[in-house]
């Protein structure tokens, strides 16, 4: 199967994108999150769409059911390929989101990678983290979604228990390289060897001082 790559355009000007996909010459794979979909809506992602760009909607929609049900419909007719939403929101939220996907993959973030232990027990959860990635991934699996957003170390336990889940996993950078507000990490071949379907790659790339030059490191280390 292939594996992709998605290249998080994270940046808050259309210019500033715009340069970044220049930079990254013929690479098609792209993720639109909430910071440039909220300054520039909708049409930027047909836009992208229309010049032949692959899409990753990563807006985590969270919230009650009705209200995501109709939040993805109405970004369904975007041409995007991927969405996320939250599984967070419970069954009936997840079962929302894909009746009315239409077309696009709905995954869901199981646990953001910028959390830890540490950081849920602030919440006042305890149950262990990978656990907590496991129900959510059967909330998604029994939902009908096509897979998950999780960190490297649990797509092992998810892979066993649902084998045809696309795993999209984020907090990728190889030794040594800023890792940022992101606490599950893992390099890019690691990912990949534990059974990734596509990586997310947004600062290493985007801030990188030669974009091409770093995204052609993570593509070469994913098929290593
Ligand atoms: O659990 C999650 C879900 C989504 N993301 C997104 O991935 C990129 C990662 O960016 P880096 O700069 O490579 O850290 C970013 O757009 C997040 O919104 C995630 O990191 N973790």
């Amino acid at each position: 199967m292939t594996k992709r790559l998605w290249v998080a355009l994270d940046v808050p000007q259309r210019d500033q994108a715009e340069a970044i996909l220049e930079r990254l010459g013929s690479h098609r794979h792209i993720k639109v999150g909430m910071e440039l979909y909220y300054r520039l809506g909708p049409d930027f992602v047909r836009q992208l769409v229309d010049r032949g760009y692959h899409i990753f909607l990563d807006l985590k929609c969270h919230d009650i059911p009705r209200t995501v049900g109709r939040a993805v419909a109405a970004v369904q007719s975007l041409g995007a390929e991927v969405l996320t939403v939250h599984a967070q929101g419970g069954l009936e939220m997840l079962e929302a989101a894909r009746q009315e996907a239409g077309t696009m993959s709905v995954v869901a973030v199981t646990m953001l990678t910028s959390l830890d232990q540490a950081l849920l027990q602030d919440l006042g959860i305890s149950v262990p983290l990978p656990e907590l990635v496991e129900r959510a991934a059967d909330l998604a699996r029994r939902a009908g979604l096509a897979g998950v957003v999780a960190a490297s170390p649990e797509i092992g336990r998810i892979h066993h228990r649902w084998p045809g889940a696309r795993i999209i996993v984020p907090g990728i950078r190889f030794p040594g390289q800023d890792t940022g507000d992101q606490r599950r990490v893992a390099g890019p071949a690691e990912a990949v060897a534990a059974g990734a379907t596509d990586l997310v790659v947004g600062r290493p790339i985007v801030a990188a001082s030669d974009p091409a030059e770093a995204l052609s490191r993570f593509v070469a280390a994913m098929s290593q």
